[in-house]
């Protein structure tokens, strides 16, 4: 075995692994008794993976005389998994601060949809605007994401909603994921809305028997990869037929299935996820108690966005019900025009505050569930030795200030660390 590595990270005050046993995913009792260790040493190796993770005296001792690119002394900070968002639109042009102070004033999320704004308006301008100005702006919110402590994450189309402007997206996002250093999961979401001049069934067909084809094609050829796939199935957008449809497609060319559901009304979304074995359903504000049964049987995931109930003052998805089901629990930031919130910190805090988890639940959930959510917890999510380097330094003797101080993360995350590499190091931490 080589005896060079490209990080030692020692004597932390904690390292919060989350799991350690290989678990895919935990429910309630499980992110109850998270694993916590105390003055621990991680390293990781050449090809980015964690090599060792336990008690500072032993790893000093085992791997005495080892080289190492880097050395980093974390005495009195912690260590976490990098944070995983799993579910966000974050390319677009022309923002909706319009809007914002017309929901202030009153106006419902669809009553401004149908007035032709919301994803209509973004929709207008995401066409307009060319691949590189789309590439600029979403490297712009994904470096404001990476500094908040995200390592990897989902980002949807769904402002083109024809095939062109889908393609110029996904391509978009393509380019990001073999520039950047945060990792991307890459969603198809062509049924965002029903482009206007045409009915639900003719988007559907368009969707099913156009996008999807050349997609396919695209993929085939290696010029994108796509790994999953989204409808917004909501009263007024897509039925839930349709939905079945363009999601049964999809998971028939080998997408994994993550889709928008239950959210402004109960239309029996989450029994669908988990009829057609979706990985995850977002959102889910209105779900029912026999969706929350059968996500829970088919563990399909619920990835609870706190920011969209919040901004749109909803109902706060029933996450406790959730748990005491055994769902499996993910969070998302659903950063988009509609919520601008590029940090999971915060998005952790509101789902404290407002769907009453704790913060244990919280953490597991925007860790090794939300990497559940995105098909990816055999490498994501934990830190344990095989997965991906992929974690943070928090400048904080208790790891839970990262969640406690609202909007603190920007002083509290010392180094992101993706794969090994420090891809961030804030210059400006205060430890109090
Ligand atoms: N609900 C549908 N889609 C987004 C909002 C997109 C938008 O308003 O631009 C969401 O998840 O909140
Ligand atoms: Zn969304």
């Amino acid at each position: 075995m080589s005896n060079s590595f490209r990080l030692y990270i020692k004597n932390a005050k904690q390292a919060i692994v989350v799991c350690n046993n290989g678990e895919k995913f935990l429910t309630k009792e499980g992110m109850k008794n998270m694993s916590v260790m105390e003055d621990c040493s991680l390293i990781i190796g050449k090809d980015g993976l964690l090599k060792a993770v336990g008690p500072a005296d032993s790893i000093g001792f085992q791997f005495r005389g080892a080289v190492f690119e880097k050395v980093i002394d974390a005495s009195g900070m912690c260590v976490v998994p990098g944070l995983i968002d799993a579910h966000t639109h974050p390319v677009w042009a022309g923002d909706r601060v319009h809007e914002f102070a017309l929901k202030l004033a009153g106006a419902s999320y669809m009553a401004v949809h149908q007035a032709g704004g919301g994803i209509h308006y973004t929709v207008t301008h995401t066409r307009r605007a060319s691949l590189d100005q789309l590439l600029h702006s979403l490297t712009q919110r994904l470096t404001r994401m990476l500094r908040s402590g995200t390592t990897l994450v989902e980002c949807k189309s769904g402002y083109g909603l024809e095939l062109d402007t889908e393609l110029k997206m996904l391509m978009v996002i393509e380019k990001a994921r073999q520039t950047l250093d945060i990792g991307i999961s890459s969603t198809y979401c062509g049924a965002h809305a029903v482009p206007k001049g045409k009915t639900v069934a003719e988007a559907t067909e368009d969707i099913i028997k156009v996008h999807l084809p050349k997609l396919k094609e695209k993929m085939a050829q290696g010029e994108l990869r796509v790994d999953n796939i989204d409808v917004f199935c909501e009263k007024g957008v897509f039925d839930l037929d349709s939905t079945e449809a363009i999601l049964q497609a999809g998971t028939d060319m080998g997408l994994q299935i993550n889709f928008h559901g239950d959210e402004l009304h109960p239309m029996n979304a989450a029994q669908l996820g988990a009829k057609l074995n979706a990985l995850a359903v977002s959102h889910l504000e209105e779900v029912s108690d026999d969706g929350i049964a059968a996500m829970a049987k088919a563990k399909t995931s619920a990835v609870l966005l706190p920011t969209t109930a919040y901004i749109l003052r909803l109902p706060q998805p029933r996450a406790r019900d959730m748990l005491d089901r055994g769902v499996i629990v993910a969070l998302g930031s659903d950063f988009n025009p509609n919520a601008y919130c590029c940090s999971m910190p915060m998005v952790m805090h509101l789902a404290c505050v407002n769907m009453r988890l704790t913060m244990n639940e919280a953490l597991a959930a925007a860790t090794i569930n939300a990497a559940y959510a995105l098909g990816v917890s055999r490498s994501h999510g934990s830190l344990e030795v095989g997965k991906q380097g992929d974690l943070l330094i928090i400048n904080s003797s208790r790891w839970e200030h990262l969640i406690y101080q609202f909007g603190g993360h920007q002083e509290l995350i010392k180094y992101v660390i993706i794969k090994g590499n420090i891809v961030y190091e804030n210059d400006r931490t205060m430890d109090y």
